[in-house]
C-alpha cells in the first residue's frame, strides 16, 4: 500500500487536512472544518474540528506521520491533571496591550526605549498584545486563581499534537522553535527558554517558574511520540509541528529576499534569514522559522475579514464584490479606508477603529467603496513590507497566499501596490501543505523537494496617490 503523509493546519477561522505523496508533495486528499468566532476559544473546539475534518479526509493509516502547524501565540494553560484551566486567549485578542506595555516598561527599568531595546535583543521582537507572555500577564493581573492552578503552559499547535498522542503526561508536551519563538519567552538564538522573562509574565520568582512545564522544543524532524490508537491503528509518527507562518514558509520553500504575504484573518509579510532578526522599534517581529533559520515578519490584525466586513455591510457576495471593486479606477475616486476593524498590531495600535475618509456626493458609489477597500488591505500589507525591509529583509519580490488571495480584486491590485513582483500559485493551504512537508521530513529522514507552480499577478495602475493617502492615515486615523 502506498504510504502518504499528512499535514494539519489550525488556523483561527478553520483547520485543514492534506494527506500527501511524501515524495513529490501531490495532494491524494484533503479536508477542512470550521473553528468558532472569537478571540477567545475553548481548546477542545479546535480538537472537535480537527477530528471531524479528519473522518472527512479518510483517517490517517495510510500516513507514515503527520504535522500540525497552527495560529501563533494562542495561550493555552493546563493544570496539573492536563486539563484547560480556561479558554485559550487567541493571537488577535488585544485584552492584553496594556500588559504589553507594562512588560516593556518593567524590563527596561522604567525607561520604555530601554525595555524595547533588552526585549528585543532577548527574543527578537518587542512584545504587543499578540504575543503568550503579555496573556499570561493579563491573567497573573486578572484572574490570579487562574495563574495560581498552571502547572503547564502550551501554544495550540503544542496542544494538538499532545492530544493527537493520547498522552495525559504533560511532561511529553512538544514544540518547534517557530512557535517558540513566539512566546516572548523564548531567546532569540532558538537554544532554551528564558525563564527569566516568563517569571515576569507571571510576576513569580525564577525558580517558581522553572517549575512550570513548558513543551520540549524538538529539533526540525525530530518526532517524540506517533498517533494514539484512538486515531489510527498504524503507527503514524507525529513531527514537531510549526507556528502556522513557519509552515507557510516550508509549504513554499521560501528562499531569502522572497516574502511570503499571507491573506488570513492575520496580514502576514514574512521572509526567511541565515541570520537572527530583532527589530527595537517593534514592528517586525524576530520569529523563527521550522529548519532552523529565523523567520521575521510583520503581522497585522486585518487582512481578509477587511473584505469580508465590508462585502457583508454591502450586502454581496465575494464575486459581486470583486466586480464592483474592477470597475472603479485606481485610487478609487478619492476615498480611503484605514481598515483596523479589530484594532490594529502593525502599527501598533490596538485600540484603533475603521474609518473610510474622502467622501463626497460624487465619488461614494458601490464601486469606490470595494476598491477602496481591497487598496486599503494592499496598503496595509505595503506598510508591513515597509517595515521588513527598514530591517534589511531585502525583499524583491512576494508570493501571495491565504484564503485572501481567492479575491480577484486583490490579486489585480497588490503587486503595483507592493511595489514589488508578486507570484501567486493556485489557490490552497500552503500552511498544511508546509506541515505536510515537515512529516516527509521526519518519515523520509530528510527533507523532500516539493515545487509550487505560481503565476506572476499583473502589475499595472499607479497606486501613488493611494499609497500617499493610506501613509498620511497609518498613525492618523
Ligand atoms: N473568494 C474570496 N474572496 C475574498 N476572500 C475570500 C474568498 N474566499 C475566502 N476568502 C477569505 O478567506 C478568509 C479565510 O482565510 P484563511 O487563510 O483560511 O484564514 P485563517 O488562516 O486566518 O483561518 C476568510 O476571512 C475569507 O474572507
Ligand atoms: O499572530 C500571528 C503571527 O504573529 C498570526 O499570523 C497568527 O499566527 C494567526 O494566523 P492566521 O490564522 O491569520 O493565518
Amino acid at each position: 500500500m502506498t504510504k502518504y503523509v499528512a499535514g494539519i493546519d489550525s488556523s483561527t477561522q478553520s483547520v485543514k487536512v492534506l494527506v500527501c505523496d511524501p515524495n513529490s508533495g501531490q495532494i491524494v486528499r484533503q479536508a477542512s472544518a470550521k473553528h468558532p468566532d472569537g478571540t477567545e476559544v475553548d481548546p477542545q473546539a479546535w480538537l472537535d474540528a480537527l477530528e471531524q475534518a479528519l473522518s472527512e479526509v479518510g483517517g490517517l493509516d495510510d500516513c507514515l506521520a503527520v504535522s500540525v502547524a497552527g495560529q501563533q501565540h494562542g495561550m493555552v494553560l493546563l493544570d496539573e491533571k492536563g486539563e484547560v484551566i480556561r479558554p485559550a486567549l487567541l493571537w488577535n485578542d488585544t485584552r492584553s496591550a496594556k500588559a504589553a506595555e507594562d512588560l516593556i516598561e518593567e524590563l527596561g527599568n522604567g525607561d520604555v526605549e530601554a525595555g524595547k531595546e533588552a526585549w528585543a535583543k532577548a527574543t527578537g521582537s518587542v512584545p504587543v498584545a499578540s504575543f503568550t507572555a503579555t496573556k499570561l500577564r493579563w491573567v497573573a493581573d486578572n484572574e490570579p486563581e487562574n495563574a495560581a492552578r498552571i502547572r503547564a503552559i502550551c501554544l495550540p499547535h503544542d496542544w494538538l499534537s499532545w492530544k493527537l498522542s493520547g498522552s495525559e503526561d504533560l511532561n511529553t508536551l512538544t514544540t518547534d522553535r517557530s512557535d517558540a519563538s513566539g512566546t516572548a519567552y523564548f531567546d532569540l538564538s532558538g537554544d532554551h527558554y528564558r525563564y527569566d522573562l516568563l517569571a515576569l509574565a507571571l510576576k513569580i520568582d525564577e525558580e517558581a517558574a522553572k517549575e512550570i512545564i513548558l513543551p520540549r522544543v524538538l529539533a526540525p524532524s525530530e518526532s517524540t511520540q506517533t498517533v494514539s490508537e484512538k486515531y489510527t491503528k498504524s503507527e503514524v509518527k507525529i513531527g514537531p509541528g510549526c507556528g502556522d507562518n513557519a509552515g507557510a514558509a516550508l509549504g513554499l520553500g521560501l528562499e531569502p529576499g522572497v516574502a511570503s504575504v499571507s491573506l488570513g484573518t492575520s496580514g502576514v509579510v514574512a521572509a526567511v534569514s541565515s541570520q537572527p532578526v530583532s527589530d527595537p522599534s517593534g514592528l517586525v517581529a524576530g520569529f523563527q522559522d521550522a529548519t532552523g533559520n529565523w523567520l521575521p515578519l510583520a503581522c497585522t490584525l486585518n487582512a481578509s475579514r477587511i473584505v469580508d466586513v465590508v462585502a457583508r455591510m454591502m450586502q454581496v457576495d465575494y464575486r459581486t464584490f470583486d466586480e464592483l471593486a474592477l470597475k472603479a479606477e485606481p485610487g478609487a475616486g478619492g476615498i480611503t479606508l484605514t481598515p483596523y476593524f479589530a484594532g490594529e498590531r502593525t502599527p501598533n495600535l490596538p485600540e484603533a477603529t475603521a474609518s473610510f475618509t474622502g467622501m463626497n456626493m460624487e465619488n461614494t458609489t458601490p464601486e469606490n467603496l470595494a476598491r477602496a477597500t481591497c487598496e486599503g488591505l494592499c496598503a496595509l500589507m505595503r506598510y508591513a513590507l515597509d517595515a521588513m525591509n527598514e530591517v534589511g529583509a531585502g525583499i524583491e519580490q512576494a508570493v501571495l497566499i491565504g484564503g485572501g488571495a481567492k479575491s480577484t480584486a486583490v490579486t489585480e491590485f497588490i503587486s503595483p501596490i507592493l511595489g514589488v513582483p508578486v507570484t501567486a500559485p493556485e489557490p490552497g493551504e500552503y500552511v498544511a501543505l508546509g506541515a505536510a512537508r515537515q512529516a516527509a521530513w521526519v518519515a523520509l529522514g530528510e527533507l523532500p523537494e516539493w515545487t509550487t507552480d505560481a503565476a506572476e499577478l499583473p502589475r499595472k495602475g499607479d497606486y501613488t496617490e493611494t499609497l500617499e493617502r493610506a501613509r498620511n492615515r497609518a498613525l492618523d486615523y
